[in-house]
């Protein structure tokens, strides 16, 4: 083993996943190569490395690090180097300059005992000086638990958010129970908190690692498959391949866990469900606040149905469809309504008569949806405040807690005549509860969406159970309104709905198909319809506005990762004016668009534009932005949320942005846009399915292109397979009916 002390002159290559580094080091004159993994390098760091040499068949020799840490810098050109490495808040290269010309040798001194002295140069307010100087203390205290992390693998940006989560305490807690940063560490999944356990020497079949591992495999499911439990087989065979024990010991921490109550097992229907507590209680309380609702005797409005429609007919000049008259009256006088149909179907003409005979007999209602741009279409449509769900119910948060409270509940609940909700597909189970525990019998709910749509991206398959339950009254809209010589989106949206094939390139039409030999040339075609033939046809727009790729997978030639990336090569190159920061495997660019993919429900916003409150908290998962501008000096992004709300993120919070150029039409539930671009490219049938063409052709208000292979597209309209999710509220809702507590109806 060597032991060497230098200066990294410069970074080869960095995976930022796991902190695999090639970087040159410089000692005295010498420059060597050092190769291996490390949690945060800069360029400009001193640090002392043990390792031992290796010969590369390519690159010589090389020394292979085994241990790395920071030392700070002596020498002037090395600190100002360090400091303007962009690791230290509030200084960049200039300032780092500065700095270093001012004080020499004793500027890290000066940084870390007399720190007010910074003010002394040009520059430096008070303000910033205590910036620099916390961001300097927290360096040291972080370079401890890094040194201590690394030896576990653990990358650097992981280990920022480790020191953040446990500030010193951080080795401690990681001792006792690595599996913790599963649950605490956004990013970091039980594979990596796994690795840090084998390498602590922790067994195979430790009570910690199985339950962590179970815990793990339920919130998988639950995350990206949406089920809100699965059953003790399917559970017990998925731990097995992934923990590699016995299934007798699975079983064994299954039950702990059960007795811990930190899961459910619940037999329905002869399958043993398993199910973890926010799911459970969701699923419990929805099933039994929405059948109180409804069983309900709303007090009853002395409304002449038949007078008012007509009034609303004479008003606005439509002559409303039976249906439409079914859905209005079921929903003045009953406790829920469930109004359900596709585009066009005249859901929001619906939405708008309610609110006029509800208004007219002075019911109090109040406009929701699950995003906030579903919530801004709505409040367009209808001329009235609608918000996003979250705000209906006050959403506040507990300082350090990434968990959402609202603050409407039931010791506080909505004091409102009725609740509309619209886009209902996307309400999943926890938001459902939060809803109904905020409303009381008596309110009337309302809820409207196209039970044909994907259902939410969270847990559960609400709106199709609640349908499915047969106790709540529902409408079933299937009448078209939307002239079918203006659009074929609508005509084909319902056509794939019924497994019929889409009208495809008709003249002056909006929805065509373009057929592509294989899928790099898809990619191409799908570049140079962004770049320009869309924006040909169309004069005047901004391609990355009105234009929006969506496609079903992540991976591949058509997936988001790759699209992104090419697409942003065209839309948004890289420019000497344009500042970037590599996060993860991609660069963010200003000027780039992006997307947030959790719910941040602590992150702070400010409106620059539009109508509501001047500041609030919370960006949510699937939200659209732009990057107003990178500050490499600070340290942080600055994003515009729909034309009107500004985010600045600082680093803890990067890896929550992605390049959105394309987006999986998954993520695109509930957003609209002018034009769709789409491939259609070979895909797993589980994922290629009706369901998913239905509701990308959906997002599209004025054309849909989609580019690839006929034999695709068909294949596609084919698949009628509804992928199945657990979920238990039907099971749960007809077991309460069953037992007779609610009237029949
Ligand atoms: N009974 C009707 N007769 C004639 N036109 C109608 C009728 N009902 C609705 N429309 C018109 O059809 C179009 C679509 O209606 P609306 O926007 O209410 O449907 P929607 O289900 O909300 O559609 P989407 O989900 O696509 O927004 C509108 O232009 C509306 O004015």
């Amino acid at each position: 083993m060597v032991e060497i002390e230098g200066v990294i002159d410069s970074i080869v290559y960095t995976n930022e996943s796991n902190g695999y580094t090639v970087a040159r080091l410089k000692k005295g004159r010498e420059i060597i190569t050092v190769v291996g993994y490390v949690p945060v390098i800069n360029e400009g760091q001193s640090v002392r490395i043990k390792g031992a040499w290796v010969n590369h068949p390519e690159y010589g020799q090389q020394l292979k690090i085994d241990f790395f840490e920071e030392v700070l810098p002596t020498d002037i050109s090395a600190i100002e180097k360090y400091l303007a490495s962009g690791l230290i808040n509030g200084i960049g290269p200039a300032t780092a300059k500065r700095m270093v010309d001012y004080f020499k040798e004793d500027t890290l001194d000066v940084i870390e005992y007399n720190p007010i002295r910074l003010t002394e140069v040009e520059g430096i307010g008070e303000k910033k000086a205590k910036l620099i100087a916390e961001s300097f203390s927290e360096q040291r205290e972080l370079k401890n638990v890094m040194v201590f992390l690394q030896t576990y693998g653990i990358s650097g940006a992981n280990a920022i958010k480790i020191y953040k989560k446990y500030g010193q305490n951080a080795i401690n807690a990681i001792k006792e129970n690595p599996y913790r940063l599963t649950v605490d560490v956004f990013g970091i999944g039980f594979k990596t908190a796994d690795r840090i356990a084998q390498n602590m020497g922790i067994e195979r079949a430790s009570k910690y690692r199985l339950m962590a591992g179970i815990k793990f495999v339920l919130a998988e499911y639950s995350g990206s498959g949406g089920h809100t439990y699965l059953p003790s087989d399917v559970l017990i065979d998925k731990c097995g391949e992934l923990l590699n024990v016995d299934k007798d010991l699975i079983e064994d921490s299954l039950v702990s866990l059960a007795l811990n109550k930190e899961v459910v097992l619940e037999v329905m229907d002869d399958v043993t469900g398993v199910y973890l507590m926010p799911f459970y209680y969701s699923e419990t309380g929805v099933s039994k606040r929405i059948l109180e609702m409804a069983a309900f005797k709303t007090e009853k409005l002395d409304v002449d149905m038949q007078k008012e429609i007509e009034e609303y007919e004479d008003k606005t000049g439509i002559e409303l469809h039976p249906q439409q008259k079914e859905a209005i009256k079921c929903a003045i006088e009953n406790g829920v309504a469930i109004i359900t149909g596709g585009p066009g179907t005249g859901k929001t003409t619906i939405i708008k008569c309610i609110i006029n005979i509800m208004e007219k007999y002075e019911v109090s209602i109040s406009l929701a949806a699950p995003t906030g741009r579903a919530a801004k279409r709505m409040t367009e449509a209808t001329k009235r405040e609608a918000k996003t769900i979250h705000r209906l119910l006050e959403m506040g948060y507990s300082e350090g807690e990434d968990n959402m409270t609202f603050l409407k509940d039931d010791s506080d609940p909505l004091k409102v005549g009725a609740v509309i909700i619209d886009e209902a597909s996307m309400v999943d189970i926890l938001l459902m509860n939060n809803l109904l525990k905020a409303l009381v019998p008596g309110t009337r709910l309302i809820i409207v969406g196209d039970v044909d749509q994907l259902p939410s991206v969270g847990p559960g398959n609400v709106l199709r159970d609640l349908i499915e339950s047969s106790y709540i009254p529902v409408v079933k809209l299937t009448e078209i309104f939307r002239q079918s010589e203006e659009s074929l989106i609508v005509l084909n949206a319902h056509r794939i709905n019924r497994g019929e094939y889409p009208y495809l390139n008709e003249k002056e039409k909006d929805f065509f198909f373009l057929s592509t030999p294989n899928q790099e040339d898809t990619v191409k075609l799908i570049l140079d319809l962004v770049k320009n033939r869309i924006p040909g046809f169309k004069d005047g727009i901004d391609p990355q506005k009105y234009i929006q790729v969506l496609t079903p997978m992540r991976k591949g030639v058509c997936g988001v990762n790759n699209l992104n990336i090419r697409l942003q090569e065209i839309l948004n190159p890289k420019s000497p004016d344009k500042d970037e920061k590599k996060i993860r495997d991609c660069i963010l660019r200003s000027g780039d668009k992006v997307m947030q993919i959790k719910n941040n429900y602590n992150i702070k916003w400010d409106r620059i534009a539009g109508y509501g409150d001047d500041e609030g908290k919370g960006v949510f998962n699937g939200d659209l932005g732009y990057i107003e501008y990178i500050d490499n000096e600070n340290n942080n992004i600055s994003v515009i949320f729909d034309d009107e709300r500004r985010v600045i993120y600082e680093a803890i919070n990067f890896e929550e942005l992605e390049l959105a150029y394309a987006v999986t039409i998954h993520k695109s539930q509930g957003s609209e846009f002018p034009v769709i671009v789409m491939p259609a490219v070979w895909g797993p049938p589980m994922l290629m399915t009706r369901n998913l063409l239905y509701t990308g052709i959906t997002r599209a208000k004025e054309m849909v292109v989609i580019a690839g292979s006929r034999k695709v597209l068909a294949g596609m309209v084919d698949n009628n397979r509804i992928t199945k999710r657990f979920s238990g509220l039907k099971h749960r809702m007809e077991k309460l009916i069953d037992s007779g507590i609610f009237a029949a109806r």
